[in-house]
């Protein structure tokens, strides 16, 4: 039985640093994939307590690994298990490459990487961390969007939990049936606001994977240490309720209350098994009244108001120093007034009171949201849900603003925002316009996935004449000017954050997450791009550096912890930023990392996985 084995460290060395120096490819990543940064990632290491120095265990997915030299093969009673040949990381990734290339659809992509995932998640993250930019579309926004639209379709193992409405009073038993011992953060839906795309009903578990996978290869999350969680309420979806196929309760959706009642459960059995566990809400077609009363009592936030918030905060700090225009000075539209639109504009009104020396009054005059009702007004004559009262208007003397064209006229905005889920609501005319207030207007399409966004990047180029300041939320190709320079867009998308916030709460101990841990990130993050990428006019840092980025947000978080008396991690007092950046890098998931050892696995994850892969190795 080679379960709790120790494997000599003679035989730990598959592959070989040859090899780790060959898979380095320019689109990898410092730190993870270039061998001169994972040696002086080992020095570093070497010099902190030996509990800190991260290790790769060799679980049941990551077993049949074809770079495992014969040694290791013996050992782990492989041999004859795997194709014979051992390969470079660098070959593993060309046939995933190829592979990858022969399917014709983003879809048919998606659904062989997650198999990939599921078989190797060693490889898979070697494959996503090596090709961030070309990979992040096809595990997350846009394609993760239709393979939830699809997911009852194209379904063929179970990668994470479920939790059905039936389960009520007995959610505690379910959630001990997840295998793995250990468990540092949770993404949870419910499935009825996934991405721009509505209710997709038990599908939306596409997001939590994605979001999860996304944790592991910004931030080195273990994968894991991971799980996905979609919480099965029915659904409102005609489509769904009508196929055979569908996979979730044939029910239409509880409403709030269930919903409450079912989360209050939840919440206190996922931190009766792990009391440390990091729960991220996402894609909630009504996500406030949860955070409001899970945010001071769990280790908990939203990722679509507060990390959606956060990451347009960044864009809009950079954005704003290039408009070369003050904060009192900009006026803000929202197309779009539901939970991202107002997260974001509430973070932004936070950084134009603190920078901009503004009153809440003033910075808050500066905001007009416009929903698919039209202006948000006071005498607007319906009764505007609570969210949105802080930025209702009173100031407009009895008029009505329906669309957008009119507002536009009204305020003659110098910053666009798009979170209204209305794919080219931001037609030729609405960013001539823009283009007519200001010299350089800021313009964010930042609905999801790509068919939602509300222009695109060559739109938004062409018709302000190549001012545009832009970031979107999914991402777009760039753009050739007409000197031929070529521009990179902005993508503005919580991946740039929410890995760090995971990260530096895991990392700082805290028990929660507050509002300053959260403008941290977007400080941080903002910060973050190299004098080159600003020089390349760029608002947010390249793809390609999302760990580095990820770590100074992380850094941002723990340092935001410990200024609120929130850390609780003995190791990092008094650690200086170089010290405690090298720290958290040392904590992050390396798949590239030697396998040092077999994972003590407890027999029921064993048996779980066994019949999982239908295998004879409880035999062995
Ligand atoms: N870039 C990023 O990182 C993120 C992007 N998003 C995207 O933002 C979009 C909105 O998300 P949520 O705010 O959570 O959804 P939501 O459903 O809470 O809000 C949508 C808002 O758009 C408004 N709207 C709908 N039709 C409209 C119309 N024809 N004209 C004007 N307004 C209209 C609604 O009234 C509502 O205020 C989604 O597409 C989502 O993918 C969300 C989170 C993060
Ligand atoms: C990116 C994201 O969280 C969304 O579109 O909902
Ligand atoms: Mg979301």
């Amino acid at each position: 039985m080679p379960l709790g084995l120790t494997i000599p460290a003679a035989l730990s060395r598959s592959p070989s640093t040859q090899d780790l120096h060959k898979y380095s490819s320019a689109d990898a990543i410092d730190g993870i994939t270039r061998n001169p940064s994972h040696e002086h990632q080992k020095k570093v290491t070497a010099s902190l307590p030996q509990n800190t120095v991260p290790k790769n265990p060799i679980t049941m997915s990551t077993r049949f690994d074809t770079s495992y030299e014969p040694e290791l093969r013996e050992h782990l009673h492989i041999s004859g298990l795997v194709p014979p040949v051992v390969e470079t990381y660098d070959i593993q990734i060309k046939r995933c490459l190829k592979a990858l290339e022969a399917k014709k659809s983003g879809l048919d992509k998606y659904v062989y990487l997650s198999h990939l995932r599921n078989s190797n998640f060693n490889l898979f993250y070697r494959l996503l961390i090596g090709h961030m930019k070309d990979i992040t579309p096809l595990v997350y926004t846009p394609v993760v969007g239709e393979a939830c639209e699809k997911w009852s379709h194209i379904f063929s193992e179970p990668e994470g939990l479920y939790l059905p409405w039936k389960e009520r009073g007995n959610l505690a038993e379910t959630i001990k049936n997840w295998p793995e011992k250990e468990v540092d953060i949770c993404v949870v839906t419910d499935g009825s606001r996934i991405l721009g795309l509505g209710d997709l009903g038990v599908g939306g578990i596409g997001i939590s994977i994605g979001k999860l996978a996304l944790y592991t290869a910004c931030a080195g999350i273990h994968p894991t240490k991971t799980l996905p969680i979609v919480i099965d309420l029915g659904t409102d979806n005609e489509r769904l309720l009508n196929d055979e196929l569908y996979l979730g309760t044939r029910m239409k959706r509880l409403g709030e209350k269930d919903m409450m009642k079912f989360l209050d459960e939840m919440m206190a059995a996922l931190k009766a098994r792990w009391p440390s566990i990091i729960i991220q809400f996402e894609d909630f077609k009504n996500p406030f009244p949860s955070l409001a009363k899970y945010q001071n009592m769990y280790t908990c936030f939203n990722d679509d108001i507060q990390g959606t918030g956060a990451v347009v905060l960044a864009g809009v700090i950079n954005a704003v120093r290039n408009t070369g225009i003050a904060p009192k000075d900009q006026r803000l539209v929202f197309l779009g007034a539901g939970s991202a639109g107002v997260g974001v504009a509430r973070q932004i009104m936070e950084m134009f009171k603190k920078e901009g020396n503004l009153s809440e009054d003033e910075a808050r005059k500066l905001f007009y949201l416009v929903d698919s009702k039209g202006l948000v007004t006071n005498d607007r004559g319906d009764k505007l849900q609570e969210h949105k009262l802080i930025f209702s208007r009173s100031d407009n003397n009895g008029q009505q603003y329906k669309s957008l064209e009119d507002v536009l006229d009204y305020v003659k905005p110098t910053i666009l925002m798009g979170l209204s889920t209305i794919g080219g609501a931001f037609h030729e005319g609405i960013i001539r316009k823009m283009a007519s207030y200001s010299e350089r207007p800021i313009i964010f399409p930042l609905s999801n996935p790509v068919s939602k966004s509300e222009c695109t990047f060559e739109e938004a180029m062409k018709f302000t004449d190549e001012k545009v300041l832009f970031a979107s939320g999914s991402p777009f190709p760039t753009y050739e000017a007409k000197d031929g320079k070529l521009h990179e867009p902005g993508q503005g998308n919580n991946m740039y954050v929410f890995p760090g916030i995971g990260m530096g709460t895991i990392i700082s101990q805290a028990s929660l997450i507050n509002q300053d841990m959260i403008y941290a990130s977007a400080e941080y993050l903002a910060s973050s791009l190299t004098q080159e990428e600003r020089d390349d006019g760029l608002i947010y840092p390249r793809i390609n550096r999302i760990r580095d980025v990820s770590a100074r947000v992380a850094l941002g978080v723990v340092r935001a912890a410990e200024r609120n008396h929130l850390a609780r991690n003995p190791e990092i007092v008094g650690m200086d930023d170089d010290t405690l950046v090298e720290y958290i890098k040392g904590k992050m998931y390396d798949p590239t990392a030697v396998p040092t050892e077999v994972e003590e696995t407890d027999p029921g994850m064993w048996n779980w996985l066994t019949s999982k892969l239908s295998l004879p190795w409880s035999k062995l």
